[in-house]
């Protein structure tokens, strides 16, 4: 599920390349042309290669155009308009030679394209010219969406990250649960040790928050100064409810001295809410309702969490 934060490959020789041809004879050739030098996976049809891509995105595919199904033009439209494989370059191996069907080709969203048969030395060169690029952007949104100071997401990944989890809700009738976590009375840290312990305190916070959570589809973001939102898809209010009381357990035992605090250690206060299925799912309602039950849990005295509750 975590498809959305790229993961980072080293060097080209690392890189999928996903080579759509429903003739397994020219699949072959191309597959050999490449040989060595990536990693490659052929698949006979556009319907296969969008499931391939929904479960395993490549970082390149080599579409054919012309195939029984789903068209190689369809099938592009379609991986471009995903935000998941929006990104992937597609370059289509095409017989086409009129000026109308390669204009229909660049329309679809296609990054390049090859003729057949095709020339083993400009295939090779096109594909380390797109894929140096994808490489490059790969790590430019990675390093876009991590915090410098906790290495957790940021908040910038938190539409993107939504948007896919909310469809999941969606598709696949589980709830997601949202926790937002505040640091308490984090001023008055500040104040008695000042901003470079401080620092170190939400380095130390974040690192406990993340270790709280129990499974590798949860997401723990920072999502402002001293406060984070963890979401955690397929969860219900008790599951939620246990790691909330864990994460307290977690940052109670961290054991930071907070002279100003009535608990005398550093503590959070953490707002729960959870959706389902035919909700109002939208981002700013969800993030309204999960800080709304923050700010209960801060009036009822902190060091606690607090679950929305559903007005009638
Ligand atoms: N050291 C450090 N402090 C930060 C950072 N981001 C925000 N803060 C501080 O966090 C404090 C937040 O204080 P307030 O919002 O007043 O709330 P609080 O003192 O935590 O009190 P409650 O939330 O009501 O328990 C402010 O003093 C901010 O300057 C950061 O990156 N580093």
């Amino acid at each position: 599920m975590n498809q959305y934060i790229v993961e980072q490959k080293l060097s080209l020789a690392e890189s999928l390349i996903l080579i759509v041809e429903d003739d397994p004879i020219n699949a072959m050739v191309i597959e050999d042309l490449l040989s060595g030098l990536y990693q490659t996976k052929i698949v006979h049809s556009g319907e296969s290669a969008l499931k391939f891509c929904d479960v395993q995105p490549p970082d390149l595919i080599l579409l054919d155009v012309v195939m029984d199904g789903i068209s190689g033009l369809e099938t592009c439209i379609t991986l471009k308009i995903n935000t998941q494989t929006q990104h992937i370059p597609i370059i289509f191996i095409t017989s086409m030679h009129d000026q109308d069907d390669q204009n229909r080709c660049w329309e679809a969203g296609c990054v390049d394209f090859v003729a057949k048969p095709v020339n083993g030395v400009t295939l090779r060169n096109r594909i380390k010219s797109h894929l140096t690029l994808k490489l490059q952007s790969d790590l430019l949104r990675r390093i876009s969406f991590v915090d410098g100071l906790t290495g957790l997401y940021n908040r910038h990944l938190l539409e993107d990250v939504m948007e896919k989890f909310t469809s999941h809700v969606n598709r696949s009738n589980q709830p997601l649960s949202l926790m937002m976590i505040d640091v308490d009375w984090f001023k008055g840290y500040n104040d008695t040790y000042g901003h470079l312990e401080g620092d170190e305190c939400l380095k130390r916070l974040a690192r406990a928050i993340k270790d709280s959570l129990q499974r590798p589809t949860d997401m723990a973001i920072r999502y402002g100064g001293e406060e984070f939102l963890c979401l955690l898809p397929d969860t219900d209010h008790k599951g939620v409810e246990k790691i909330a009381n864990l994460m307290l357990k977690m940052v109670n035992d961290l054991a930071i001295e907070h002279k100003l605090s009535e608990f005398k250690v550093v503590t959070v206060s953490i707002g729960i809410h959870t959706i389902s299925r035919s909700k109002n799912t939208s981002l700013v309602n969800t993030l309204a309702k999960t800080d709304e039950a923050l700010y209960v849990a801060k009036q009822l005295g902190r060091n606690r969490f607090s679950t929305y509750v559903t007005k009638s």
